[in-house]
């Protein structure tokens, strides 16, 4: 369960008075989520979703995600809405951290994505992008390339004790990323969501309707964003004790590469980019959880996501040439 942070009645109370939502008819931590502590808020007003800002969210970028989600909002893309304070303002702090409350959004996460879900995954990714287009916010993405090279070194010592020879194998992953043209800013850049995860995706069906969690949101070449879809809808999960036996299923990774290019077809240098990308993309979730599974605060209700998920993913994409190998 995702809740760092534990709210107090009365601190809860006192924070809801700076809104015009009412009093709190139901306030429950959600079981989903590693990185901020949310709450599911209810009011006679409706339903809303209470934010604490945690670890890896700067409350210096928070005007950022909520100017994105107010612009994606009236391009029609359906995302969460910041919920404004009676003085305007979306942000503000409760127990001593930043906080925001936004709306509701409905729909289901895919637990085990099916490949018609990856298609229109993969389309509503490109319109994202395409609505994003016209967003004038900029954010540096601070869990790219420069990023990984520094979290390695905070955390290559525990990566054995995990999986034994997991360390050469990450070193070599580093060796094919720093040869990549990929990361070299010569692709088309943009908005892009950056963990745009099942569990961030909600459908109605097999109907992509809407995104959640845009706290990685960021500048970014758009092809990383489908790099990073890639790694999270397009293998099958193993079992949680053999993460090993993780594969890529090529169905649905074809599936979402065709979604997305039904929207907005890639450059060559996108497809000649993607390998690269999927490799980045996988060092990025592999060091973020290497990290947490070693260093999550005493007290915190959480569920870890395993890192061998993702060692799985670096040894797939290790060896992949081209994008036809992922169904381009
Ligand atoms: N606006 C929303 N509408 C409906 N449900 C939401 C909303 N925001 C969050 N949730 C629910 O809360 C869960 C956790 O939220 P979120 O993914 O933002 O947390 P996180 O800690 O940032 O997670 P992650 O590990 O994906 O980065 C979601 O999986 C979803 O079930
Ligand atoms: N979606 C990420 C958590 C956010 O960093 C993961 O599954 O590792």
């Amino acid at each position: 369960m995702a809740v760092y942070t534990q709210v107090s009645d009365e601190a809860l109370s006192s924070f809801l008075a700076e809104y015009d939502l009412g009093e709190a008819l139901a306030f429950k931590g959600i079981a989903e989520g590693v990185e901020n502590s949310n709450y599911y808020l209810e009011t006679r007003k409706g339903r809303y979703i209470l934010t604490l800002f945690e670890k890896r969210v700067n409350a210096a970028d928070l005007p950022y995600f909520i100017g994105l989600k107010q612009h994606l909002s009236a391009q029609g893309f359906p995302c969460p809405q910041p919920v404004m304070g009676r003085d305007g303002e979306a942000l503000r702090t409760l127990e001593g951290r930043p906080a925001v409350i936004v709306t509701f959004l409905e729909g289901l996460s895919p637990k085990r994505p099916n490949a018609r879900q990856c298609r229109s995954l993969g389309e509503g990714l490109a319109r994202m992008h395409l609505a994003l287009g016209g967003f004038d916010g900029r954010r540096e993405n601070a869990l790219g390339p420069a990023s990984w090279r520094r979290m390695w070194e905070g955390c290559a010592g525990n990566a054995d004790a995990l999986q034994p020879g997991l360390s050469n194998e990450v070193d070599a992953c580093f060796v094919r990323i720093n040869a990549a043209r990929a990361f070299s800013d010569h692709l088309p850049r943009g908005t892009i969501h950056a963990d745009l995860f099942p569990d961030n995706a909600f459908f109605l069906g097999d109907t992509f309707t809407g995104a959640i969690d845009f706290y990685f949101a960021c500048t970014d070449a758009l092809a990383y964003d489908l790099a990073v879809c890639l790694n999270s809808w397009a293998f099958e999960e193993g079992n949680a004790t053999d993460a090993s036996r993780l594969e890529y299923n090529f169905s649905k990774g074809s599936a979402l590469i065709a979604g997305y290019q039904s929207v907005r077809p890639l450059e060559a240098a996108e497809l000649e980019a993607l390998p690269a990308l999927c490799l980045g993309s996988a060092m990025r979730f592999f060091l973020t959880r290497l990290a947490d599974w070693t260093s999550t605060p005493a007290g915190a209700l959480v569920r870890p996501k395993n890192p061998l998920e993702y060692a799985a993913r670096l040894a797939f994409h290790r060896k992949m040439e081209t994008a036809e190998g992922y169904g381009a």
